[in-house]
């Protein structure tokens, strides 16, 4: 074809037929070979009562990537929804993708600790699973997910490390790769993910982040990226209440594309080629959840003004630790 001919055809097609518009399940690239879906469903704080329907919902309505924690204390229901929907043929395990995590009281326990995890959620394998903060904490303490000294402080295993945590995941995966198709990690600042690098020979996954407009972590999406680490971002809407429904420029953005505030922040992600996990328990935040849309530069450009007058971080928990992340700096270091 003539040249000039095939460049006018190109500049009237629309980009969405040469870009295809992402969907809640587009198969983002992990450096495992396999693939993850850009939207997952949050289960953390989803009440037991409350979690099968949300995750039988979902699944119904097309979600094929569900986010779970041996600490979320939910994983028995979720594993009811899904055998509930595989029975029926409604979806098969190998057209889902399941996250579930190492609990800190677990890091030198990590094969009974994915064992626990299998066993609630009646599948016989993990697509992913996560070292969820790198700080171990005493699996012999007053409590088995919460332990804590008697001022009341976290009880911190002294005698192990986050990369030693690693090395046991490592072992995990290469002795039972029918249980787990992959590990990686949550809560990595460039800091942690360093020391980690520096011993590792399994390149992690993907690194399961607090992502969101106010909270764009870029020097650990960048750090990432250029090291084959899939970012998933969590609490996307700001977590217990989606106070970011509120904030004035991702309204402004909705508006002009004429979708709801919740379009906007988790399609962001999409844009950043991250994927995202939306926690809900309501059917029609469910539903609504599922649509995305391309943001252009300029939409991108606002979105990230939003931080410039502070950023916040709605999730950190009370562990005591640097886990190097700029914007908290108190606590020990346990990077190594
Ligand atoms: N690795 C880690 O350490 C962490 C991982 N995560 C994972 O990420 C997931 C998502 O993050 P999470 O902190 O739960 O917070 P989200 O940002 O997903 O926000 C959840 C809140 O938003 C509400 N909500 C959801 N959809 C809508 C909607 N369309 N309209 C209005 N309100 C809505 C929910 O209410 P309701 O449910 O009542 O509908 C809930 O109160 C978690 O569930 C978990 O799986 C989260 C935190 C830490
Ligand atoms: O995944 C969600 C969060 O990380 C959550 O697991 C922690 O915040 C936990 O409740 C804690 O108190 O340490």
């Amino acid at each position: 074809m003539n040249p000039s001919l095939a460049n006018f055809i190109l500049s009237k097609t629309p980009k969405s037929i040469l870009h295809p518009a992402p969907t809640m399940n587009t198969a983002i690239p992990l450096n495992t070979g396999a693939t993850i879906p850009a939207l997952g469903l949050g289960t953390w704080q989803s009440a037991p009562g409350e979690v099968k329907k949300a995750v039988v919902h979902a699944i119904e309505a097309g979600y094929r990537h569900i986010d779970c924690a041996f600490c979320y204390q939910n994983e028995d229901e979720v594993g009811e929804a899904l055998q509930d929907v595989i029975s029926r043929g409604i979806v098969k395990r190998e057209d889902l993708f399941i996250t579930s995590k190492l609990w800190c009281t677990f890091h030198t326990r990590v094969e009974e600790g994915l064992q626990k995890s299998l066993d609630l959620l009646k599948t016989p394998y993990v697509d992913l699973y996560l070292m969820h903060w790198p700080v171990p904490m005493n699996p012999k303490g007053n409590h088995p997910l919460f332990p804590k000294l008697e001022d009341g402080s976290r009880d911190i295993d002294h005698s192990t490390t986050h990369v030693q945590t690693w090395k046991n995941l490592e072992k995990l995966i290469q002795t039972h790769p029918e249980r787990v198709k992959a590990i990686g990690v949550a809560n990595y600042s460039v800091k942690y993910l360093e020391k980690l690098l520096a011993q590792a020979t399994i390149v992690p996954a993907a690194n399961q982040i607090e992502n969101h407009p106010l909270l764009p972590q870029q020097e650990v999406v960048d750090f990432c990226k250029a090291k084959g680490i899939h970012i998933t971002a969590y609490s996307p809407l700001g977590s217990t209440g989606s106070p970011l429904f509120k904030d004035e420029a991702v309204n402004e953005v909705a508006k002009k594309h004429n979708v709801g505030p919740g379009t906007v922040l988790l399609s962001y992600h999409l844009a950043r080629n991250s994927s995202v996990l939306a926690k809900s328990v309501t059917p029609a935040r469910i539903d609504e959840n599922r649509k995305l849309i391309v943001l252009d530069a300029e939409d991108m450009q606002k979105l990230e003004s939003i931080h410039k007058n502070g950023i916040t971080r709605f999730v950190y928990p009370p562990f005591g630790v640097n886990c190097g992340f700029p914007d908290k700096p108190d606590g020990i270091d346990l990077s190594g």
